[in-house]
């Protein structure tokens, strides 16, 4: 169950950090080979580096469907390789009819066995059924992104002087949360909406991407949100340095986005 092994991880490990485990072979460290058995030594690597310092890792689907089928075998020899007690969030932003949302969550929960996974909501509740039935999971479905082009659609004021993200909030937290297991997407590089959300939502966990290589600045997801902010960084950690040492830099780089001890308050 993602929300109970979320929280031991977090309490154990006293962090709120989420990995994201987005390898790019342009930036695999030198010495690895640029291919799908150099994701998975890499992957491997920063996982035994940095598994007492989170509470999730969020590998992006993206990076492995690149590389085709051997991409999809490095995918889930990476989620073997995480220790069981952490939970495992794919990123994939799924949604779609009916029929196929049943077989992406197939997929992710049965093939792959994940714990979590990110969802887009813009074709509605039977488009995320399938996943959201799954009370033994979790989903974290996008709300306010953290791109800028985000803007274009998220911020399109309704009728009642509300941005549409808000109304997304609203149908996640009041109609598809009917078995507590649903999070929301919010960017770390727009705080004062993250305040906001978690005011009017406080139950809700909110994955926060968006910290470091986009701009977002951990102090301000914290003060926003507190604890109920997993924060995800990818590239800030997973590259903090190129060569041999890679991992032992991602683990320092990692260590920085630790929230403080005392700041963690998770019942
Ligand atoms: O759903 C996501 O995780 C996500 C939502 C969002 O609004 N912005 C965002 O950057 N992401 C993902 O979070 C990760 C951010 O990576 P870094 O910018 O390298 O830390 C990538 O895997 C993105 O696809």
């Amino acid at each position: 169950m993602f929300m109970q092994k979320f929280r031991a991880a977090a309490i154990s490990n006293r962090s709120t950090l989420c990995i994201g485990l987005d390898p790019d072979l342009a930036r695999l460290p030198e010495h690895l080979p640029r291919d799908a058995a150099g994701i998975v030594q890499f992957n491997q690597a920063i996982i035994d580096a940095t598994s007492d310092l989170v509470c999730a890792y969020k590998p992006n689907i993206a990076f492995y469907e690149a590389l085709g089928s051997a991409g999809w075998q490095a995918l889930k020899q990476t989620i073997a390789s995480i220790p069981s007690h952490i939970p495992v969030l794919l990123d994939a932003k799924r949604g779609d009819i009916g029929s196929t949302a049943q077989a992406y969550a197939s997929a992710a929960f049965d093939e792959l066995g994940v714990d979590a996974i990110t969802l887009s909501p813009y074709m509605g509740y039977d488009s995320l059924q399938p996943f959201l039935e799954r009370a033994d999971k979790a989903c974290f479905i996008l709300c306010r992104t953290s791109n800028p082009g985000g803007d274009d659609v998220q911020n399109l004021m309704l009728a009642n002087g509300e941005p549409l993200f808000l109304k997304i909030a609203e149908l996640v937290a009041e109609r598809w949360n009917s078995n507590h297991n649903c999070g929301l997407v919010v960017g770390a590089t727009y705080p004062a909406e993250i305040a906001t959300i978690h005011q009017r939502y406080p139950q809700l966990p909110l994955l926060v991407p968006g910290v470091g290589s986009q701009g977002g600045a951990i102090e301000e997801v914290q003060a926003a949100a507190g604890d109920q902010a997993i924060i995800n960084v990818s590239r800030s950690v997973l590259y903090a340095n190129g060569g041999s040492s890679f991992a032992e830099a991602a683990r320092k780089v990692a260590q920085a986005f630790l929230v403080p001890k005392q700041a963690l308050n998770h019942p």
